[in-house]
Parts: C-alpha cells; sequence; structure tokens
C-alpha cells in the first residue's frame, strides 16, 4: 500500500474513533486512572479509555507499524501478520489533550503526528498531523502536504468545511500557560507587551487554544518555566504535530530559539517550550529570549 493512502487510513481511522471518545466522556468524567502517566501526571480514565480505542484502531490499520501514545511508556510495533506491505507509518498521539477540563466540562482534544521514520521522530519527518477538536461541535484540522484543511465529523466521517485554512494576517488573541511568577524575565517582558496588544484567551486545552490562534490569529504558549526549563508540554504528542499544522497554515513556531519541526528528538516524552502562532509574534518572541 503506498504511503498516502495508508496516511488517508490513517486519518479516516482517527475520525471514526473521535464520536466514541467523545460518546466514553460523561461516564468517565470525575474517575481517576489511579495511575500517573510517563511524564508523572495524573491519568484519568477518559485519557485511558482514549487511549485504548485509538491503540486498538490505528494498529489494526494497513501501513502503521508502530505507535507511541503520551500514556504508553514505550513505542509498539504494530506490524500486521501481513507484513504491512508498501507503508511504514508511525503515528504519535495525544489521545485526549487537555484532560484536566473534564471537571470543568471545557474544551478538550486528540492530537495526532504521522511520521515516515521510527519513532520519535522529528517534526520535519511527519508527512502529516491533525487535530480534533472535542468543542460544541468535533472537527479536525488536518495538515497535509503543506496545507490545512478543517473538517466536520460527522457520524465518524470526514466532512470538510474550510480548505487552505490560514492564519488571520492581524492576530486577535494570546493564551499563554504556567504561573506568572514561574516565567523567566524574558518571556515576562514579551507577555507584557502582547497583553497591551491582543485578547486573552486561555482555556486548558492546547488543541483549543491553538484553534483559537488559528480562527482569529494571535500566539500561544506554554513557556519554558524557572521551575521547569523544558515547559510542560511534550515534542512527540504536542509541540511537533502542532507546529506542524500551524506553519502550514502559514504561521511559525519555536521552542524559544528554532522551529518546533527542527528540535532534535532524544526521548519519546521529552517536554519542549511550545510557542506557535503568526510569524510576527513567534520572531518577536524570539528575538526577546535572545536578549
Ligand atoms: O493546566 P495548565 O498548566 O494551564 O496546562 C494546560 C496545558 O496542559 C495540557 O492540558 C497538557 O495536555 P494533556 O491534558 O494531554 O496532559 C495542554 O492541553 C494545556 O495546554
Ligand atoms: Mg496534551
Ligand atoms: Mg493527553
Amino acid at each position: 500500500m503506498a504511503a498516502n493512502e495508508a496516511v488517508d487510513d490513517v486519518l479516516e481511522t482517527v475520525a471514526a474513533v473521535a464520536p466514541d471518545v467523545r460518546a466514553g466522556l460523561p461516564g468517565r468524567r470525575l474517575t481517576e486512572a489511579g495511575v500517573e502517566n510517563p511524564s508523572g501526571e495524573t491519568v484519568t480514565a477518559a485519557d485511558v479509555h482514549a487511549d485504548e480505542l485509538f491503540f486498538e484502531a490505528l494498529g489494526a490499520v494497513d501501513g502503521v507499524v508502530e505507535f507511541a501514545s503520551e500514556e504508553r511508556e514505550a513505542v509498539v510495533d504494530v506490524t500486521n501478520a501481513a507484513g504491512d506491505a508498501g507503508a511504514t507509518l508511525s503515528v504519535a498521539i495525544d489521545p485526549l489533550d487537555g484532560s484536566s477540563n473534564l471537571e470543568s466540562n471545557n474544551a478538550m482534544g486528540t492530537i495526532v503526528g504521522i511520521a515516515d521514520e521510527p519513532l520519535p521522530a522529528a517534526g520535519a519527518d511527519l508527512i502529516a498531523a491533525a487535530y480534533i477538536l472535542y468543542g460544541p461541535i468535533t472537527t479536525m484540522t488536518v495538515a497535509r502536504e503543506g496545507t490545512v484543511t478543517t473538517y466536520v465529523i460527522d457520524g465518524g466521517e470526514m466532512q470538510a468545511v474550510e480548505e487552505d485554512v490560514t492564519l488571520p494576517e492581524d492576530p486577535v488573541v494570546y493564551g499563554f500557560g504556567g504561573r506568572v511568577p514561574d516565567w523567566p524575565d524574558a518571556f515576562h517582558d514579551y507577555a507584557r507587551e502582547v497583553e497591551t496588544e491582543l485578547k486573552l484567551r486561555y482555556g486548558g486545552a492546547m488543541v483549543g487554544d491553538v484553534n483559537q490562534v488559528l480562527s482569529y490569529g494571535g500566539i500561544f504558549a506554554y513557556p519554558a518555566l524557572s521551575s521547569a526549563p523544558n515547559g510542560k508540554l511534550r515534542l512527540q504528542f504536542e509541540g511537533a504535530p502542532i507546529a506542524k499544522i500551524i506553519e502550514a497554515a502559514g504561521g511559525a513556531s519555536s521552542d524559544g530559539e528554532q522551529s518546533l519541526l527542527a528540535v532534535e528528538p532524544t526521548d519519546l516524552h521529552q517536554r519542549v517550550p511550545v510557542h506557535v502562532g503568526n510569524e510576527a509574534y513567534v520572531e518577536r518572541l524570539e528575538n526577546a529570549l535572545a536578549q
């Protein structure tokens, strides 16, 4: 099977699973799984459920040979008995992004990176990336072959609603994670400027906050913190796939010095400072941090 068809299958499979993830949320709303994930965070029953649904479905896709998840320690070899002829795709997934928003019933998402290299892969090796937003409507935004398309997911099917999605030229919103006293001085000074120019939009789920930036223009960041120099978000499951989408939509991404797509992958669960949005804001951020 050609890689292109296998990518189609992965994206269609993710879309097909999304309604089941969503339908499984109510019963798992306030239940913790009683375990920590490889990043040392509390896992909810909804995280585990989403991870299992995506693992079952994506592991069975012909052409997918590696599966990795924010909720699993190691990469799983999912080469099927037939040998996955043709394509050798690796899929890295954040099954439920922003799951702490379950308690307050706010937006959550799923983030997917598809690479044709073994995991952990560099952002530059992603051949497609997508996120699902479980908002009032379930949408899926896909970067592929340099362009971004947004779909509504209806009955597990993808219906394109916007093609060639690009960031608006006049930025409107910003959202920065972490506590202000924990921000390094240079980021603090930059944030003070940005807040005089843009409106604050921070909902506590990266997918929701990034989708606001993609819709209205602006910048989202979960920066380096004094207590956590690599920030909170993970390169494989969050930073790189989101960067792939924002860059394909005409925006920019940065770890503070370089594109997130250029960051060298050293560990499956490595964290990275994340800044994504309109180029001018990301460039100013890099200049501010360089001082
Ligand atoms: O609660 P905080 O510190 O604002 O962190 C919010 C960030 O953490 C995350 O929830 C981490 O993702 P997970 O829920 O997948 O662990 C992001 O979605 C979000 O941007
Ligand atoms: Mg996440
Ligand atoms: Mg998650």
